[in-house]
């Protein structure tokens, strides 16, 4: 611990800043945790000073990790003095991740911190990871990276350089629908055009409005998504659509954070498949009755919200990338459970189907829009089978192939996969059957 850095030379003295109270705050943490009654009952723990305890605050809030679940799930901190040598990129080559639940029967197997390169990485070349949540804005970042760990970042997404294109993170369709994108405008510079055509955006106020009532709505659905989380998913149900019709893409703030909130409670709150499950936890929906019909459209719903998050992600983050691998198992998982009220659907062949539309496809490309998304059936089943795969792919570089196997998910998603493509190969058989079955159409003589 004390070989690592300590930013107590940077710590704002003034009482009412950010770093001062959240460093008083874990100061007093620490003498309550070890029962300190006087600054001498503190040599006892190494430390001869008040200084010296900030010091240890300031290290561990500089150098610590968040421990995640296989799955991504934040559940404690922790230190590692070799991987706390490296440096922050908001556009990182490398992730630290936990691809193991581990467990006392893995226990010597493997370590369960480890770093993946994301990308080859040449000798000499910097391995660097993300501190934060690379999907935020930059303003966002840089504060966050201020007040935490008292740099400001210059990696190639924090220094915007003109003739970059925008940042999906901070980007609206063209306004004329040429498929190009603008840059959102902010309050300071609301003269925006299109990268691509050139054309202005008109209506600056109405996206300000609508960016500015999405953020207000996120941070309230974030404060509520445990206590409240069916007032949280009202509110990003309402919200999405809001910053759908401004013109945002689906990687922009706030849009993603609220589809991948919105995502994380309706699957967290989808009816359960189990009869008995689902009358002792959720037997009524908004005083109805839970029936078929509307355990289908919870499903559906979630898909969709699903397929936006994970298609937004799509556009920020590189391929393989742990966060977007995760976000496409979630989606393969929903595509794959049994519809609770599937339509009927004609036996066809399937492989050879025109019509299965893409996951992201249902997000970015107009034209398809119009199909029922996601679709029933067959073709469904073959979208889950496809989402699963690619998601398969990503988690083997997200969370390191060979042993690794993209980790506990990589795995689940690979054996899903396979189940799958067993029960698309029955039903391809079993239409083969039906039509070689069918009563032959005589030929005249
Ligand atoms: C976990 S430590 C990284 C190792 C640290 N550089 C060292 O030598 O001990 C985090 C600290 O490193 C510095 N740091 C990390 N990434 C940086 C970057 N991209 N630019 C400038 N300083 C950075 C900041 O002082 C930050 O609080």
């Amino acid at each position: 611990m004390d070989a690592m850095e300590s930013h107590r030379a940077s710590i704002s003295k003034d009482p009412n800043s950010h770093d001062s109270q959240v460093y008083t705050q874990l100061s007093h943490a620490v003498v309550r945790f070890l029962g300190l009654q006087s600054p001498q009952d503190m040599v006892e723990f190494g430390m001869q000073s008040a200084a010296e305890l900030i010091d240890l605050v300031s290290r561990f809030t500089t150098n610590t990790f968040t421990i995640s679940t296989p799955a991504l799930t934040p559940l404690g901190a922790c230190v590692s003095p070799v991987v706390a040598l490296i440096n922050h990129s908001c556009d990182p080559n490398a992730v630290v991740v936990f691809p193991r639940a581990g467990g006392e029967s893995r226990k010597h197997e493997e370590p369960l911190m480890q770093v993946i390169a994301l990308k080859p990485i040449s000798q000499n070349e910097e391995i660097l990871t993300a501190y934060i949540d690379t999907t935020l804005p930059r303003e966002t970042r840089q504060k966050i990276l201020r007040e935490t760990y008292h740099f400001s970042c210059q990696c190639t997404l924090c220094v915007p350089s003109l003739v970059a294109p925008p940042d999906m993170r901070e980007a609206m369709w063209c306004p004329k629908k040429c498929g190009g994108v603008c840059v959102l405008p902010t309050e300071e510079n609301s003269l925006t055009r299109c990268s691509r055509c050139k054309a202005p955006v008109k209506d600056t106020d109405a996206v300000l409005d609508a960016v500015r009532v999405g953020e207000e709505a996120l941070h309230k659905a974030e404060a509520l998504q445990f206590s409240d989380p069916k007032k949280a998913m009202q509110l990003t149900t309402k919200l999405v659509p809001i910053l759908i019709s401004a013109g945002l893409v689906p990687a922009a703030y706030p849009l993603l954070a609220l589809s991948r909130l919105g995502a994380s409670l309706s699957i967290a709150h989808l009816p359960s498949s189990d009869p008995q499950v689902e009358e002792v936890f959720s037997p009524e929906v908004e005083g109805e009755k839970m029936t078929p019909e509307l355990a289908q459209e919870a499903l559906d719903d979630a898909v969709r919200a699903a397929t936006r998050a994970s298609t937004g992600l799509s556009q920020i983050l590189v391929e393989g990338h742990p966060v977007r691998g995760i976000a496409l198992a979630e989606l393969g998982k929903l595509l794959s459970v049994d519809e609770p009220k599937p339509t009927h659907v004609e036996p066809k062949d399937t492989t050879s189907s025109p019509v299965i539309p893409s996951t992201s496809s249902f997000v970015l490309n107009p034209k398809l829009r119009a199909a029922p998304y996601p679709p029933s059936g067959p073709p469904r089943l073959k979208l889950a089978y496809e989402t699963l795969v690619r998601a398969r792919m990503e988690l083997m570089i997200g969370f390191g192939g060979g042993k690794n196997e993209g980790g506990e998910v990589g795995k689940q998603v690979r054996q899903l996969a396979v189940d799958i493509e067993k029960e698309l190969m029955v039903w391809k058989s079993g239409v083969r059957n039906a039509l070689q079955d069918r009563p032959k159409i005589p030929v005249k003589q």
